[in-house]
């Protein structure tokens, strides 16, 4: 059985932890960290099998498993993965927004070829992307539309240089429309599935992305239209966000255990 260590136990880290304790993966989960000691604890208090808390990311890395799942924030990716790579870990990554930087994505790619080691990006929040990768050598046009409410995207990196305020937005509102590679920067806990759909498809600078602040919705919906010399194709979510986390949708969390399901199961494997 895969020996499974987590950092993050935030929304998504969380629930796979309980899915794994419950039976539900079959994998065992040894160790765990997150910056908020507070976060760990509550997590250890709601499983029956304790994994351990680590004092640093350092020691989770270094921890005797075979799997360290991040579900904490691109700034951990960035921080922490050459270490855990190092540590011939293998990594399921969910903050794949720090992937659009280049230095970054280099230190997976080699990490992986030189420790022989597997990164697995589940599909998140969003659908469809087995078409995107199906017909990327086609595809001419392709973007995200992603409708969230404002109190989902407040705190963002965007609003410190906008003149926009979330709590003053009183209909559907466009606020944002670039490329892919600024909008997990600007965006970097609302958009990480633009990343996704950009390593699918056709890269991040010629991805768009258009995010709708609309008060009166209580989903996050992604919908991603496609177009090429293959034809065209749109495909859309209205996915309930998370409880703990509005960001977050529970298709995230649902597509993460099902990725792990998959990496430590035996039996049959059914779509891309
Ligand atoms: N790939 C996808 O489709 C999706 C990705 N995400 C991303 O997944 C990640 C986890 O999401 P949630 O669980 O909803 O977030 P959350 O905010 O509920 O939990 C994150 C946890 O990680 C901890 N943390 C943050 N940075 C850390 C660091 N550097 N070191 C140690 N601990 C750290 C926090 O204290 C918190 O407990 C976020 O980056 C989020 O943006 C979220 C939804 C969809
Ligand atoms: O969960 C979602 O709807 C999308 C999200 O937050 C992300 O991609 O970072």
């Amino acid at each position: 059985m895969k020996r499974v260590g987590l950092l993050g136990c935030g929304a998504i880290g969380s629930e796979i932890a309980l899915a794994i304790d419950s039976g539900k993966i079959s994998a065992k989960l040894t160790h765990i960290y997150d910056f908020s000691k507070e976060n760990s604890k509550n997590l250890v208090d709601k499983l029956q099998n304790k994994p351990i808390i680590t004092e640093n990311v350092g020691l989770l890395a270094a921890s005797p498993v075979d799997m360290i799942i991040e579900a904490a924030s691109q700034d951990a990716v960035r921080d922490d993965i050459l270490s855990i790579l190092q540590n011939r870990k293998d990594v399921m990554i969910m903050s794949v927004g720090a992937l659009l930087d280049e230095s970054i994505f280099d230190i997976v790619i080699d990490g992986c070829r030189d420790f022989n080691k597997r990164v697995y990006l589940p599909s998140g929040a969003i659908i469809g992307l087995d078409g995107i990768r199906a017909v990327k050598d086609e595809l001419e046009l392709v973007t995200l539309v992603t409708t969230k409410n404002p109190k989902a995207l407040k705190g963002a990196k965007f609003f410190e240089t906008s003149n926009i305020d979330p709590d003053k937005i009183t209909q559907s509102t466009v606020i944002y429309e670039g490329s892919a590679q600024e909008a997990v920067r600007l965006f970097p806990a609302n958009i990480n599935v633009a990343a996704l759909l950009s390593l699918a498809g056709i890269g991040s600078e010629k991805t768009r992305v258009k995010i709708v602040a609309d008060p009166h919705t209580d989903k996050n919906t992604h919908e991603i239209q496609a177009e090429g010399t293959f034809g065209k194709f749109s495909v859309k979510v209205e996915n309930v966000p998370s409880p703990s986390n509005p960001k977050t949708s529970r298709l995230a969390t649902l597509a993460a255990i099902e990725c792990l399901r998959k990496i430590c199961g035996t039996s049959l494997n059914i779509g891309t």
